[in-house]
């Protein structure tokens, strides 16, 4: 039988800030080619347990491990390096800059680093593959708000990660572009990419993640299939009263 390969495993990993335990004891295992669900009510932890994936915290305890390297505590730039690419709730582009160039960044910082050339075909390939190739010289203040989001999925794509972080990258859309958006992680699911996303739109949820893991107060409550977590009680009884139960 086959075993699946861990790309990301999170041992015992906490995140005290002063008396408040952010993120308590969280383990759990993301799969090649899996896409995990990081859910739970608002404040239960979900963003924390992202930046201390990707190293903008550094846990007050435990162990994050990709592909058997401990990352546990490196910085930022360096876990980029070594494969994980993320996407932040508050879209981070350099306005600065165009889209082209802001993709290309993502080529020549991320995991499979590209220079030049490279980095400007490489950029292009992947703006064509999240519907924005058009818009490749654009400036950021001329984009509308799904655009800014699709440029800051292919910054981070364009590394080629091994993992990939979205962090509610869905929240905010309207109800068009949320289906737009929905499809897109469609297909990057369809290419076998492994994903831990954040997400409070539980029609996405259902329809994209392979399992999730169900945050309340900073604890793993449940883990499971979509379908599993949301019929379990202790996860209804966490979202009561929160505005997505
Ligand atoms: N830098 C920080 N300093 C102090 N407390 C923090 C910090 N970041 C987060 N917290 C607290 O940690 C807890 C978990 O926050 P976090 O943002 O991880 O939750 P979340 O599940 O992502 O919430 P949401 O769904 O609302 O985005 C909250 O109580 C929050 O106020």
């Amino acid at each position: 039988m086959r075993t699946a390969t861990n790309v990301i495993s999170l041992r015992g990993a906490t995140k005290q800030f002063g008396g408040l335990v952010a993120v308590d004891n969280m383990d759990f295992d993301v799969t090649e080619h899996e896409v995990k669900g990081l859910i739970g009510p608002n404040g239960s932890g979900k963003s924390t347990t992202l930046n201390l994936i990707s190293g903008a915290l550094t846990p007050s305890d435990g162990e994050i491990v990709l592909r058997g390297t401990p990352i546990t505590g490196l910085p930022a730039k360096d876990i980029a390096r070594l494969g994980v690419s993320r996407t932040f709730q508050l879209v981070r582009l350099l306005p600065s800059m165009t889209v082209l160039e802001n993709v290309m960044a993502g080529a020549v910082f991320g995991h499979r680093r590209r220079w030049g050339r490279a980095a400007e075909q490489h950029a292009m390939a992947i703006l064509e593959k999240v519907g924005m190739a058009r818009q490749a010289r654009a400036h950021f203040s001329q984009l509308t708000y799904i655009d800014t989001k699709r440029v800051e999925l292919a910054r981070a794509l364009a590394g080629e990660p091994e993992v990939l972080l979205l962090d509610e990258w869905l929240a905010g859309l309207n109800p068009t572009e949320l289906q737009a958006g929905i499809e897109l992680i469609h297909a990057l699911r369809d290419e076998g990419r492994t994903i831990i996303l954040v997400e409070h739109v539980m029609d996405a949820i259902r329809s994209l993640c392979d399992s999730c893991v169900v945050m309340s107060s900073g604890k793993k409550i449940a883990e499971g299939t979509p379908e599993e977590v949301l019929s379990d009680p202790d996860v209804v009884r966490a979202y009561l009263g929160d505005e997505d139960a």
